[in-house]
């Protein structure tokens, strides 16, 4: 059996060039070709097996955690690796650990918020991980209110440095990644009290740890918070709680590029607004819209090449049964999912550029498109976090009851990605920053100042308060400008209404509380807008290789009408559309889920994903799933005897007993 592709007959239906298919998912072939090197040194290096992880207990998950990253750190140097090459290389580990820390946020903190010296002194240590980091910005008591931090920062003149402390419990820090047990250092977010007045939160850099022996410096309580969601998953993580006793820290290791505080303790802010000690979150806000496409992608392959697989009923004369791909309820379950990991994977690429051009900007002291920055990052990650966590789950029971075995990869990958909700900003708190962004865009218009970027359409509001659809026949979905049109009005006039209703309210601040249901279901819609937008301009660049823009125009098609269909109570009650071109929207979806059934197969060997990454039978390349499945089950140590320990203890006296009364 070893060699043969169960899924080969799949395979050549297909209508497009996947090749050429992988180019377009990675980005450019250059990406292609390093996530391909990188994806299969990791797959042939053993030391990176990870099918035993979900049978560890935490101490041995934990240590094997460790020994991944430092071996991985080990292969990064000894291959000379870019940047690009290493990330890649840790992504494909594919285990959480405080390198996703390191250089995921206390990095990017340091480079974000340090003035030049600061940078100069730290990044070179990290750089080469003679320091590790983490950040310390939550606490017990406030994650999301991140004004509400207690821990403080008090300067002291006469030695010139910063006191830490933790005032009370609720103060303590709470869920830092990569604190627990490793960090020797940490961004750690405090309100500043110069001669006893407050001045805001802002990060201080702080020695957690002895570079001597690991031990926490005096006045300093470090542990790891405990275990979290499901087995294996986020409990390779060090996520850990952190107590200051007045720690007295140098005033230099105040990340001083929003705000310096002198050597008399007087602040001076720069010119940069104060919301770049928020500038991080940006950051990794982004980086998360973009690693949803690829956590969702991971999910739709395993379900697509399953349901390829997998047969029930419909067998007549002895034939083979139905493949339950073939089945219209699992593809208006599945197919909507393979178009959000591509429309996903295109509005992370686009949001990336974003942030690089923000970040140009703000380097040339050009705030305007901040706000704007901040809105996108913050509703883009809130939408397609939750999307992907849902679709994960999805995914799990389109593979019926294999999908819950732990050898399907699928519960390991939901319980890893489902914090995405909330870490980095809850969802719904993020979808809210969005609504006070529409909110007040709505209230400026008319002063003159055109919206501009993804709120330009605001610019068109008469116009878009006021048509109404054209589509005649189902075919007229197809347009661009049709869909379009369709999910401009809806945000437009879902934004309208609120700001309408919120006007009645004689205190905004309360109104926005009231309405803020109503509100977030505004902001998601204008968030929608934006994935499907990115979606079509994707389409109008030159993509080569056959038929490979004919299918992204399918999934783009996909994409758009699953959310007309899903969400057509907000089309409707805004009167943009009919009931019936509401119906002629669902027809055309049905016969673009035909379109898309002999190609699913390719549309998801084009992530280029190995079996190693996978990590599941249900997705394994060749879908010869049956006798994976099978051997598995004897590889777990639950039957490595035949006898279970514990039977002599309880089973036997059990079954005495049993048969005691039974006799009587
Ligand atoms: C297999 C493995 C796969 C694993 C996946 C890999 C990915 C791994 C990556 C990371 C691992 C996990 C890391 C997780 C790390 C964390 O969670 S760190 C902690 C994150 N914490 C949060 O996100 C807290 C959320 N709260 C906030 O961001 C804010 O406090 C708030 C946005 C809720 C604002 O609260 P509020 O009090 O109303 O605001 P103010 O502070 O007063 O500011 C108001 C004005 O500032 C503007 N603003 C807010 N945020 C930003 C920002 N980030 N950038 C720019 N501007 C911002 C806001 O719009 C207001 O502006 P106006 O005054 O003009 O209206
Ligand atoms: C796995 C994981 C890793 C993490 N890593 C880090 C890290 O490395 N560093 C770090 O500093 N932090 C980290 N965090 C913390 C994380 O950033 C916070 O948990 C997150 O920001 C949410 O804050 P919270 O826990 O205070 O939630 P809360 O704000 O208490 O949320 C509870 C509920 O209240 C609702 N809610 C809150 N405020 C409002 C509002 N204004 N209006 C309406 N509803 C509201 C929320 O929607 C939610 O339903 C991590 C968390 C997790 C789970």
């Amino acid at each position: 059996m070893e060699g043969v592709d169960y899924l080969a007959d799949e395979r050549k239906k297909t209508e497009f060039d996947v090749e050429e298919m992988k180019i377009v998912w990675a980005g450019s072939r250059h990406t292609f070709e390093v996530s391909d090197r990188m994806a299969k040194l990791v797959a042939n290096d053993p030391v990176f097996r990870k099918d035993d992880r979900v049978m560890l207990a935490r101490k041995d998950l934990f240590k094997n955690t460790l020994r991944k990253a430092t071996y991985a750190w080990k292969r990064i140097n000894e291959l000379r690796l870019s940047e690009e090459e290493a990330s890649k290389l840790r992504s494909f580990v594919d285990e959480p650990a405080f390198t996703d820390l390191h250089w995921g946020m206390f990095v990017p903190a340091i480079k974000g918020q340090g003035t030049d010296e600061q940078q100069k002194k730290w990044l070179p240590l990290a750089y080469k991980m003679q320091i590790i980091g983490c950040y310390a910005q939550t606490e017990l008591g406030h994650g999301s209110n991140v004004q509400g931090l207690e821990t403080t920062a008090t300067f002291d003149p006469q030695t010139d440095e910063f006191v830490i402390h933790s005032p009370t419990l609720t103060s303590s820090k709470w869920w830092p990644g990569g604190l627990g047990k490793v960090s020797t250092h940490g961004v750690v977010y405090a309100r500043l009290i110069l001669d006893g007045q407050e001045h805001g939160i802002h990060g201080f850099i702080v020695q957690l740890r002895s570079l001597e022996d690991h031990r926490p410096l005096p006045g300093i309580t470090v542990a790891d918070i405990g275990m979290k969601f499901g087995s294996g998953a986020y409990n390779t993580m060090d996520n850990g709680l952190l107590r200051f006793d007045h720690v007295r820290i140098p005033r230099d290791q105040m990340l001083m590029r929003v705000s310096q505080v002198t050597r008399d303790g007087k602040i001076v802010q720069s010119d940069v607004p104060r919301q770049l000690v928020y500038g991080t979150m940006v950051y990794v806000r982004q980086t998360i819209v973009q690693d949803a496409s690829i956590a969702l992608s991971r999910a739709v392959c395993i379900a697509t090449r399953y349901s390829a697989v997998r047969r029930q009923f419909g067998s007549s004369n002895g034939g083979p049964e139905t493949q339950v791909i073939d089945y219209k309820t699992q593809q208006s379950r599945l197919f909507p999912l393979l178009a959000s990991a591509y429309a996903f994977r295109f509005v992370g690429e686009w949001l990336k550029w974003l942030y690089t051009d923000v970040t140009q900007r703000l380097q040339a002291n050009d705030f305007s498109t901040l706000p704007e920055a901040h809105a996108c990052t913050a509703g883009l990650k809130s939408l397609t976090t939750s999307v992907t966590a849902d679709g994960i789950e999805e995914s799990r029971k389109l593979c019926g009851g294999h999908g819950y075995l732990a050898s399907s990869g699928l519960p390991e990958l939901f319980a890893v990605y489902v914090p995405a909700c909330t870490y980095e900003g809850d969802n719904t708190v993020l979808m809210l920053q969005v609504a006070r962004f529409l909110m007040k865009t709505v209230s400026q218009l008319g002063s003159g100042k055109p919206p501009v970027g993804t709120i330009s359409y605001m610019g068109r509001i008469e116009q878009l308060m006021q048509c109404r659809c054209a589509v005649k026949k189902a075919g007229d979905w197809l347009n661009p400008n049709a869909v379009l049109e369709a999910f401009e009005a809806r945000a437009a006039r879902m934004s309208v209404s609120c700001a309408q209703k919120l006007s009645k309210f004689s205190n905004p601040e309360e109104g926005f509380a009231e309405l803020s249901a109503d509100l977030v279901e505004a902001a998601v819609a204008h968030c929608q807008l934006i994935v499907v937008s990115k979606f079509f301009e994707k389409l109008q660049q030159d993509i080569p290789g056959k038929g490979v823009k004919r299918q992204l125009e399918v999934l783009c098609g996909v994409y758009s009408l699953h959310l007309l269909h899903k969400h057509q109570g907000d089309f409707l009650a805004t009167s943009y559309i009919t009931p019936k071109q509401a119906s002629l929207a669902n027809d055309q979806l049905r016969e673009l889920y035909s379109q898309v059934r002999p190609n699913a197969i390719a549309l998801v060997d084009a992530f280029n994903y190995t079996d190693h990454y996978l990590g599941s039978i249900l997705g394994c390349y060749d879908g010869n799933v049956y006798p994976k499945l099978y051997e598995a089950a004897w590889r777990d140590p639950l039957n490595d005897s035949v006898i279970p320990d514990g039977y002599e203890q309880y089973i036997r006296p059990l079954l005495k007993q049993q048969l005691r009364v039974a006799k009587l």
